[in-house]
Order: structure tokens, then C-alpha cells, then sequence
């Protein structure tokens, strides 16, 4: 079974994405947006280490392999991890339309499992813009790039100010991420009028 609320459905005023004049070309890798982020970062050991390039128009692609870390059965990846999967490679198409946003809903349908040692090929697209709403989707394949889809997402990201993260993050963590200056370059990149 499979389907989506009509929370994720675009309203009849949406716009295309566009993807913005600075993006990165497609076949570039887009970086992590944090160094401590799971998914994305290299500085968290049991991570996903998820690393997206970007794609033509507003699509990514990204991979992971699932590690014994990640694991809810026996020799299975966890649902909340691949979740997560989607989740960040979902957020990662923000770097093409250089906005901030946050996952308002994230809605998955796990299709077959998935299990360690497996790479999870992740394809995401945004399908419509509607002011601060961004709606998109995404595929996570099993057995390579053109395989069975084991996991497919759709959610709706709400543009949020910088000032989001300084107001609602950890105080350590804002200071450490303010006085970083490869954070704050990183952090520009999402921008528009940085
Ligand atoms: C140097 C400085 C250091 C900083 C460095 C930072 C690096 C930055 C770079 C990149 C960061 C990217 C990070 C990606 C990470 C991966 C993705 C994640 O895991 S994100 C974490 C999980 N998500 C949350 O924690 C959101 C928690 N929720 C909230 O904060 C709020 O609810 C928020 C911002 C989502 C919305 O709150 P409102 O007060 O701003 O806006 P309202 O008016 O409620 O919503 C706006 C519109 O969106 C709809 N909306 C909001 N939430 C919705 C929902 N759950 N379902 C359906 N519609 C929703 C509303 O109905 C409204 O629609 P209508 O404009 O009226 O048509």
C-alpha cells in the first residue's frame, strides 16, 4: 500500500522549482551542509556518510551503504535510518534552489527490505514551490541504480531564516558552527542574498 495525505499535495497556485543561476553543475558533489550532521557529516562516526551530487534541474542523486550500525533486524537496515536517508537527500535539494529549509512532514513507504551491506542508490527531485513550501520525492534502489525500489519518499520543506538554527540549536553548538568559517562559507552556499 502506498499513497500521500493531501498535506504533501502541491495547491493549484504552485510553481515549478527553478533551479538557481549559482547551483552547482550537475554531476558536482554537493558536500555536507554539516560537519555533525548524520546524515551527511563526516565528523559522526555511525553517520550515513550520505554524499549527494546534483543533477539535472532540481534532482539529486546520492548513495549509502547500509552498515551494521544501522540495523533494526538481524542483518537489516533500520526503517528510521533510511527514513533518514530520504530525509537527507531530500533536504540536499536545497543547495539547487540555495534555500534554507527545514522537513515540515516526511511521509515513506518501505517496500522491501534492505539489508546491510547493501548500497541504497537515492534519487530526489522537487516537484513544486508554493512561497515558503517546497515539495519533492524521492526513490531509495536496492541491486543498483536501475533496481527494485526498496523505500520511496515524499515530503514538504518550509524555507526557514538562518536565524532559525541560532535561535532553537544548542548554544555550544551555534558558537562552535558561528566560528567556524568553513561552516559559515558552507552556509552561504544555501542562501540566496547571504
Ligand atoms: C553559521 C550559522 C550556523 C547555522 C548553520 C546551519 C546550517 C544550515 C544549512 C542547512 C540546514 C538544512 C538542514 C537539513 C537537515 C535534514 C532535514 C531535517 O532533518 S530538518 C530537521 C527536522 N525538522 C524540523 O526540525 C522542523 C521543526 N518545525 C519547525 O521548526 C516549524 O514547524 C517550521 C519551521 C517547519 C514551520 O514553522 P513556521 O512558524 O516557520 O511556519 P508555519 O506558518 O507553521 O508554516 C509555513 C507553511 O508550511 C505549512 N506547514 C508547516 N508544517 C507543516 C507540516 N508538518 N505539514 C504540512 N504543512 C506544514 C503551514 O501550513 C504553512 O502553510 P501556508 O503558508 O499557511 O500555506
Amino acid at each position: 500500500m502506498s499513497g500521500t495525505s493531501a498535506a504533501l499535495q502541491p495547491p493549484a497556485d504552485a510553481e515549478k522549482p527553478v533551479r538557481h543561476p549559482d547551483a552547482p553543475a550537475p554531476g558536482e558533489l554537493l558536500g555536507a551542509h554539516y560537519e555533525q550532521c548524520f546524515g551527511c557529516g563526516g565528523g559522526q562516526s555511525h553517520g550515513l556518510h550520505l554524499a549527494a551530487r546534483a543533477g539535472e534541474g532540481v534532482t539529486v542523486t546520492a548513495a549509502f551503504t547500509v552498515q551494521p550500525a544501522h540495523q533494526g533486524a538481524p542483518g537489516l537496515a533500520h526503517g528510521g535510518v533510511l527514513a533518514t536517508a530520504l530525509d537527507e537527500t531530500l533536504g540536499s535539494l536545497n543547495w539547487l534552489l540555495r534555500t534554507i529549509a527545514v522537513t515540515g512532514r516526511l511521509e515513506t513507504d518501505f517496500v522491501r527490505p534492505v539489508p546491510v551491506g547493501t548500497v541504497l542508490y537515492l534519487e530526489a527531485e522537487v516537484t513544486a514551490v508554493s512561497r515558503r513550501k517546497i515539495y519533492s520525492t524521492a526513490t531509495g534502489r536496492i541491486g543498483g541504480p536501475d533496481g527494485p525500489v526498496a523505500v520511496r519518499a515524499d515530503a514538504l520543506f518550509i524555507e526557514v531564516a538562518v536565524e532559525h538554527f541560532v535561535h532553537h540549536g544548542r548554544e555550544e553548538e551555534i558558537k562552535a558552527a558561528m566560528n567556524d568559517p568553513d561552516q559559515v562559507r558552507r552556509t552561504r552556499a544555501f542562501e540566496v542574498n547571504p
